[in-house]
């Protein structure tokens, strides 16, 4: 007669070796599973466009596909080093015959000093991952990949901006209009490779203006970290830059103006022609050709100082500034309703219509404390060639010695279009 524990030893055995059986037949047979699954990937400057065209879900399975995308290189150590760029799981058969166009998921950082001016691979990795059985692996390698020798360099461009209406009076609610000219500030930012390099100062140079600026980069990404928590509006309006892009601009506007409306930085970075009305953006489509004669008066001026003071003399006298700040209001609305305007209206009448209103916004300037001897000169300058109302549209000759009595003045001119392109990023 055999023990309890006999028999249990027995049973447990039998078990055992019966699973050891079924999973080495599971194992087998994997040889009679023919996998080809195929994938192409393609690299368009910082676009990587991936289609795998092969996927197998059995019918109770949970099959997956990992799919990633590293950089790999050779170092005198190590025959393999890889900067992971992308990863993905697709889960569904349906989900993996797919296009995407994506940027890096991943930031590709060189960990030593091993990436300057070498060669490295882009290699995509699919992994198949069925419940049981063998892991089926394969890759599609890329090469002739390589990082710049030098340190690498990201060109910006933004617009200038003209305020057709509503300077000062938005800042206090009232309704602007705004305009990107074709006249850009241009930068070019230069990114060590190496991170001994980067030791955490960034240095503006302005060359034209022989100045020279350093910051702490960890003091900025704290300042950009702090605003983009604050912000309220977190997605670009305009959709023609990310919001990354804005963050910074509304900070050098804080600096700038102290109690910035926004409407400096909003037409600089997306461009067009703007309503602005307590940060809400309408895109305005001009229905009427618009060029604008720009006079600097080369008057140095405060706009923190400026911004206050309009906002003292609101203290001060809070009912008749408010009632400036209306009427500010209603121009805008009817210079932006103008501009937009289909109806069979000829350009001259329009451009009367916001000469005037113009005029008006100037006098209520005037009452807000902000103008300046200079500008008198200016509009005496243009009135006497009774061209003030061709200012915004004509140009030629007349223009010409316009802007030849304006600069004997001591003035710049420019001439500039108005409502194109917000910022631009070139990597
Ligand atoms: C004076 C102001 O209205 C415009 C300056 O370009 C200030 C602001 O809106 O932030």
């Amino acid at each position: 007669m055999h023990s309890f524990g006999y028999r249990a030893n027995a049973l447990l055995t039998f078990a055992v070796t019966i699973l050891a059986f079924i999973c080495a037949i599971a194992s087998f047979s994997d040889n009679f599973s023919n996998q080809t699954p195929s994938a192409q990937i393609q690299i368009l400057s910082s676009l990587v466009i991936l289609n795998i065209n092969w996927f197998q879900k059995q019918p109770h399975g949970n099959d997956e596909v990992f799919a990633f995308v590293a950089a790999e290189y050779e170092t005198s150590k190590n025959s393999l080093n890889q900067v992971s760029l992308w990863d993905a799981i697709i889960p569904e058969k349906e989900e993996a015959n797919f296009w995407i166009q994506i940027s890096n998921k991943y930031r590709f950082i060189d960990q030593g000093h091993n990436l300057r001016g070498k060669d490295f691979n882009l290699t995509l990795h699919w992994h198949v991952m069925p419940k049981t059985g063998k892991m089926f692996a394969d890759k599609i390698v890329m090469s002739g990949y390589r990082l710049p020798n030098a340190n690498m360099e990201v060109k910006a461009r933004a617009p200038g901006k003209i305020i057709l209406a509503g300077e000062h009076a938005v800042v206090h609610g009232s309704t602007a209009v705004a305009a990107a000219i074709d006249l850009y500030t241009y930068v070019t930012l230069r990114l060590p490779l190496h991170s001994d390099e980067n030791n955490d100062r960034l240095t503006l140079q302005l060359k034209d203006l022989s100045l020279e600026f350093t910051w702490s980069v960890s003091r900025l990404k704290e300042g950009i970290a702090y605003d983009s928590s604050n912000r309220q509006r977190s997605s670009s309006p305009l959709g023609s830059l990310p919001s990354s892009g804005y963050t910074p601009a509304s900070l050098g506007e804080k600096i700038i103006h102290g109690k910035p409306s926004g409407i400096d930085n909003t037409v600089s970075a997306y461009g067009n022609i703007i309503k602005f009305c307590s940060g809400e953006i309408t895109r305005l489509k001009s229905n009427m050709p618009l060029r604008m004669l720009i006079t600097n008066t080369k008057v140095g001026r405060n706009t923190k100082a400026l911004v206050s003071g309009v906002s003292e003399r609101a203290v001060r006298h809070p009912e008749a500034m408010n009632s400036v700040f209306n009427a500010v209001d209603s121009i805008s609305k009817e210079v932006a309703a103008i501009i937009q305007t289909k109806d069979d209206i000829s350009v001259t009448e329009k451009e009367e219509s916001v000469k005037e209103l113009m005029e008006m916004n100037q006098g209520l300037l005037e009452s807000m404390g902000v103008s300046h001897s200079s500008i008198d000169t200016v509009i005496q300058t243009t009135l006497k060639h009774k061209l003030t109302s061709k200012l915004t549209g004509a140009g030629g000759t007349v223009v010409e010695k316009v802007v030849e009595e304006l600069e004997s003045s001591g003035f710049q001119c420019f001439t500039a279009s108005i409502g194109g392109k917000g910022a631009e990023i070139c990597f």
